[in-house]
């Protein structure tokens, strides 16, 4: 299972977090975002993860050519705003993970196009006002209903040591992604929390 941190703004905290056996750490590329990282800070944070930590960089209705630069230092963008698949599909697939903030079953008719060509989704939790970072616990119950019928699914939404277990009790997922809840303070990160987090997860996919 894909254990992915992410609001990560400081690349010595993406170091320690990329050597605690992190898959994917994330970056978010949105100025209004109070974990906002600049292209120079995006490259150093690269810079300062292992081999095995791919780069996520997280994108609110960012234009194509500033999305084609990104992809240079990312390894895979997360489109997190309002991107349709018309402009999704212009980049490779395998670099890309779509962002649905889910409050109802009727979005799952959106999912559609994404899961017949195999894409990767993220699922959020919905809150008006916020694209993301919300910290709030997604709704459970909709989601067993869309990954009843896709799995490539990364969970997020207000996952943190609090019910991390619980949810993978209930789901498995291909991925599991969590930031505000293992945060000292907006973009920086409880390096004990994280590590408790990754190894919560490692462990219930070792065990079941
Ligand atoms: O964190 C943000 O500020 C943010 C802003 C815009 C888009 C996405 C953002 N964060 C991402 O949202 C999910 C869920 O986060 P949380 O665990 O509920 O805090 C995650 O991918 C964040 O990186």
């Amino acid at each position: 299972m894909i254990v992915k941190i992410c609001g990560i703004t400081q690349p010595q905290q993406a170091k320690e977090i990329s050597q605690l056996g992190a898959n994917y750490l994330g970056t978010i590329f949105y100025p209004k975002s109070p974990r906002y990282v600049d292209l120079d800070k995006i490259i150093e944070i690269k810079q300062s993860l292992n081999e095995s930590t791919k780069l996520v960089v997280v994108v609110v209705n960012q234009d194509e050519k500033t999305v084609e630069e990104l992809l240079y230092i990312a390894d895979i963008i997360q489109f997190h705003g309002d991107e349709d698949y018309s402009f999704v599909k212009n980049f490779p697939k395998d670099r890309v993970i779509k962002v649905f903030r889910i409050k109802e079953e009727s979005q799952i008719k959106q999912m559609e196009e994404y899961m017949k060509d195999d894409y990767c989704l993220l699922l959020d939790t919905y809150k008006e006002g916020m694209y993301g970072g919300t910290g709030e616990t997604i709704d459970i119950q909709l989601l067993k209903k869309v990954l009843k019928l896709y799995d490539k699914i990364i969970v997020s939404g207000g996952l943190g040591l609090d019910n991390i277990k619980e949810v993978l009790s209930q789901i498995k997922p291909y991925g599991v992604d969590a930031s505000s809840k293992l945060e000292i303070k907006p973009g920086i990160k409880d390096i004990s929390k994280v590590k408790q987090f990754i190894e919560i997860v490692k462990s219930y996919e070792s065990n079941n």
